[in-house]
């Protein structure tokens, strides 16, 4: 078990990848991340294997579907020994409470949260799909909705999260991704800070992909981070 706020991500398109870089990690260094391509690849064979190497994972697959399926998909999910599970809080409040029950009724302690707008995301991609609030009110709206359906936290920006903290509270988890030191590439990424920014901001797990597993030497990027936080 890592007290990191470290979650690296694993977007790799092999099983055989992403356990070429989970073998050069840590476990008490920092968390896993397992999204949509990777799991979409390998199924649960990555969970039994980095549970195997001591790995906490949280599985990024950001359900978002009518309540009974997402409410299966989560207890799925939890039931594969996943550290934290995620569905996307514009599902809405029946499709989020219905996900928090399942796991309440069922005993499993598998942390849940809500993406509240992607970190890829702008002010004009909002309007674009046709919503009127501005990309911070968004964020707040569906970070408040998310923690009265009882959900622990939520995925946002850092640049979201001094103003979450204040709405929702120190305890109520705000996973960043968007996590940008000096020496990396911005990618597709719209909203970032580097780490050291993040945490004071308030954030309690920065999600870092591309700028340690793309970094021409991986565990060099990554120590050059920890010196950053430390
Ligand atoms: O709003 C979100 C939600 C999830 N992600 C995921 O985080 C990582 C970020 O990877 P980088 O390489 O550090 O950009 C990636 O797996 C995304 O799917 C996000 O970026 N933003």
């Amino acid at each position: 078990m890592s007290e990191s706020p470290l979650i690296i991500a694993l977007d790799y398109p092999s099983l055989d990848a992403a356990l070429c870089m989970a073998d050069q990690l840590d476990p008490a260094r920092c968390r896993l991340k397992v999204g949509k391509e990777l799991y979409t690849r390998s199924g649960p064979a990555v969970l039994e294997a980095l549970h195997g190497r001591g790995f906490e994972v949280f599985l990024d697959l950001k359900f978002h579907d009518i309540p009974n399926t997402v409410a299966g998909a989560v207890q799925a999910a939890a039931e594969q020994g996943v550290w934290m599970v995620n569905v996307h809080a514009s599902g809405g409040r029946k499709m989020m409470e219905a996900a928090a029950e399942r796991l309440e009724k069922n005993g499993l302690a598998t942390h849940l949260i809500a993406v509240t707008v992607l970190t890829s995301l702008q002010d004009s991609d909002l309007q674009e799909v046709g919503l009127s609030d501005n990309l911070a009110g968004q964020v707040e709206r569906l970070a408040r909705l998310t923690q009265q359906s009882g959900l622990q936290g939520v995925v946002c920006s850092a640049q979201e999260a001094a103003h979450l903290k204040t709405v929702c509270g120190d305890r109520f988890l705000k996973v960043t991704p968007g996590i940008r030191p000096s020496f990396a590439a911005v990618n597709d990424q719209q909203r970032i800070m580097t780490p050291n920014e993040a945490m004071q901001a308030g954030s309690t797990h920065l999600v870092i992909g591309r700028p340690v597993t793309q970094a021409v030497d991986p565990m060099e990027a990554l120590a050059a981070i920890e010196a950053e936080l430390a």
